[in-house]
Order: C-alpha cells, then sequence, then structure tokens
C-alpha cells in the first residue's frame, strides 16, 4: 500500500498493491490492518457507495453532509478515469476554501481519503465511467448539501458539464454556511 499526503492535511492518496498474473490481477482494495500497520486509522465506514456516469464530461458535486450525517469517503474508480476533488471547508481551517484534486482510474487503482469536513466532487474523462466509494456516515437526504462546482477556482479542465438540477442550482461558496469546524489534530 502505498501512502502519500497531499497539500491538504488529512487528506490522503492510498494506492493499493496489485498482483499480477496470466489472468489479470489482484488487489486488497480495503485492509483496515495494512493502514493502522502503516500508522493511519480511518473512521469505521457503514456504508458503500457505487455510481456510473455515462457521459465524459458528467461532473457530481461538490457535496457533503452536515453533522451528526457528515462523511468521510474513501474514493476509487472501478472502471474508466475522473478527476476527483476535495475542498477543505472547515470553520478556521489554515487551509479554508483550497481544494486538492487528482486523476483516478481503473488504471492507476488510486483512492483518494476524504475526512469529513470536505466537500467531494468529481468529473468524469470517460464514457461509463464507474466511481466507488466507502463511507463514515449513512445517507440523510435532509443533511445532503451542495456547493457550485465552478464557485471555487478548481481547474476542472471541462467546459459545459453535464450536471443535476440539485448542482446546476448550488450555493457558491462564498455564501456557504459551513457546518464543519476545524479542529487541531493532537
Ligand atoms: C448520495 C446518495 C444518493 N441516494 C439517492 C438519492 C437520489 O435519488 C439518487 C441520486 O443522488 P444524487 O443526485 O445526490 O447523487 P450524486 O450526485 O452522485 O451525489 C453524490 O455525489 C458526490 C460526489 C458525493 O460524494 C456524494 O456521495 C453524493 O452527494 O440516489 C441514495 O439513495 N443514497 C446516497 O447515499
Amino acid at each position: 500500500m502505498q501512502i502519500e499526503t497531499t497539500p491538504l492535511p488529512g487528506v490522503l492518496l492510498l494506492t493499493p498493491a496489485r498482483h499480477g498474473d496470466a489472468r489479470g490481477f489482484f488487489s486488497e482494495s480495503w485492509n483496515r490492518r495494512t493502514l493502522a500497520d502503516a500508522g493511519v486509522v480511518l473512521p469505521e465506514f457503514v456504508q458503500d457507495n457505487h455510481s456510473m456516469s455515462a457521459q465524459t464530461g458528467t461532473l457530481r458535486g461538490l457535496h457533503y453532509q452536515s453533522p451528526p450525517f457528515a462523511q468521510g469517503k474513501l474514493v476509487r474508480c472501478g472502471r474508466g478515469r475522473l478527476f476527483d476533488v476535495a475542498v477543505d471547508v472547515r470553520m478556521g481551517s489554515p487551509t479554508y476554501g483550497q481544494w486538492f484534486g487528482t486523476e483516478l482510474s481503473f488504471e492507476n487503482g488510486r483512492q483518494l481519503w476524504i475526512p469529513a469536513g470536505f466537500l467531494h466532487g468529481f468529473v468524469t474523462r470517460e464514457p461509463d465511467t464507474e466511481i466507488v466509494y466507502k463511507c463514515t456516515a449513512h445517507y440523510d437526504r435532509a443533511s445532503d448539501g451542495a456547493v457550485a462546482w465552478d464557485s471555487v477556482g478548481i481547474d476542472w479542465d471541462v467546459t459545459d458539464p453535464l450536471l443535476s438540477d440539485k448542482d446546476r442550482d448550488a450555493q457558491p461558496l462564498a455564501e456557504l454556511k459551513s457546518p464543519f469546524v476545524f479542529e487541531e489534530q493532537a
């Protein structure tokens, strides 16, 4: 397991090993003990999500759930290719409003750990792209929130993305009354 930090403290890039043979490969996509042995202890996951976006340039985000249903997410790409983004929206954080993005693909097997307190979004870079991700809290529709994809200064490298109505009508980051508070790590 390759573990890399990012410019956003707490957001990690995790790349599991792939064991290749004549059939293809085998990979442990999630192993709590492997990460703990490397000093990384993530919260418990309670829900797995899976979405497929048929069209290149489909953009889902920027989303969050308010406490007590705030979600940490461990994100990977099951098929195709996407650009995945986390945005820090924890009040008082030194990196508030800052974003980090990386390409996740079936080919690179890379995963992004996004703690609670960050917005999450992605744009697809191939047709029929599938994203699968583990969440640390259950879905709660009433706690669901969205921030406009083009209000953060993210370099999505996409024009006129395919959006849901919710995402098209989302509030700009400047108007967000963030429900998250930054807590200095011990
Ligand atoms: C998120 C979610 C949605 N749904 C239902 C609600 C709707 O009937 C349908 C589509 O939901 P939505 O349009 O919110 O799906 P996305 O636009 O992919 O939203 C997700 O995309 C970004 C990138 C995320 O990180 C979140 O997990 C989530 O906000 O699935 C559920 O039943 N359970 C769920 O956990």
